[in-house]
């Protein structure tokens, strides 16, 4: 079976980004240590303390952080990073080629009962001249992500990479300490019969996407002809999993509980990355207006709307958008 490092040597023309991905996975294979040990590392439960965006974290989200902001820091091929639970950016080497920017815990609230999270990153490219203090470097659209991915922390520890040709599946192997490749160019097939989304914010849906979910629901006997199923795990990390294996559509629509929030979920260390991952396996990401990679960046913290998945699924919910 073929190592992570030795997969990237011969697939990617950056050995700088190699190292960074390096330099992300010694990070990720602590925080899956931890995450196995659960309790008996001490990791469960709350930190009593809320982040820049007002979620209460959890000690393992502020564990993940650190973790991953301290072996960042220490690479010379990376010029700043920016994370979920950190208010600003964080300047490292100015000499650094790349700027990390991740999600160091997604599904948070997944902790405490044992269920599926992750980690989701994604690597842009910094000019000599930026200032890795200014957000401004950062707020580049997700078409120019050098590379993406996610760690997932369930019963088996896995990274799913994309650096620009194809997204790959990698397994961690806890006997030797090596991710392997499983699965190389990974294909999402078109059609789906399922579908994941958070019922319980219909109402606050655009009435477009209510109509979409309204005729998912009436299954065979509605317009799109087809019996659906449903899931929802509440772990971002382990739905797009689920369709990077067997297909199907993940959404976190706009809503309107908080106008100012535009959608649960943010853009640059959730909806871009895994847009990268899904297209690059022949999937679509979208907000159901505009692709979600060609959206203009604001802010490190912005959210957006997500839909994302099987393509011919996704071009539906498009086309009812569309009016
Ligand atoms: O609890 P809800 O509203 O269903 O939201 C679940 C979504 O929120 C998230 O947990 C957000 O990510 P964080 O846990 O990193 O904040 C996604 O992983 C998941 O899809
Ligand atoms: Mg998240
Ligand atoms: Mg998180």
């Amino acid at each position: 079976m073929q190592r992570l490092r030795t997969f990237l040597e011969h697939h990617c023309d950056n050995p700088s980004l190699v190292d960074v991905i390096d330099g992300l996975m010694v990070a990720c294979k602590d925080i899956a240590y931890k995450v196995q040990l659960g309790s008996l590392a001490g990791v469960l439960g709350s930190a009593e303390q809320e982040n820049v965006q007002g979620e209460c974290q959890k000690k393992l989200d502020v564990i993940a952080n650190d973790l991953l902001k301290n072996s960042l820091r220490a690479m010379p091929q990376v010029k700043g990073l920016a994370s979920e639970e950190e208010a600003d950016p964080v300047a490292c080497n100015p000499d650094g080629e790349f700027l990390v920017l991740f999600d160091p815990l997604d599904g948070s609230s997944n902790i405490d009962v044992n269920v599926t999270v992750g980690t989701i990153f994604s690597v842009l490219a910094a000019r000599p001249e930026d200032d890795a203090n200014h957000e401004s470097i950062y707020l580049q659209t997700g078409e120019r992500q050098v590379a993406a991915g996610y760690v997932l922390y369930g019963p088996s520890t896995l990274l799913v990479l994309s650096t620009g040709n194809g997204t790959h599946v990698f397994t961690f192997d806890p006997r030797i300490g090596e991710f392997s490749l499983q699965r190389e160019s990974v294909k999402i097939p078109a059609t789906t019969k399922e579908f994941a989304i958070n019922m319980s914010n219909q109402r606050f849906w655009l009435p477009e996407m209510q109509n979409y979910v309204a005729d998912l629901l009436r299954g065979e006997e509605g317009p799109l002809e087809k019996r659906y199923n449903m899931r929802w795990i509440a772990s971002m990390v382990a739905e797009i999993h689920r369709i990077i294996t067997r297909g199907g559509i993940f959404m976190y629509p706009y809503d309107s509980r908080e106008p100012a929030k535009p959608g649960k979920l943010r853009l640059m260390y959730e909806g871009n990355p895994m847009s990268m991952l899904i297209e690059q396996a022949g999937g679509k990401a979208t907000t159901a207006f505009e692709d979600i990679m060609q959206v203009e960046p604001t802010s490190i913290h912005q959210r957006v709307s997500v839909v994302m998945g099987s393509a011919d699924e996704v071009d539906t919910v498009i086309r009812y958008h569309k009016g």
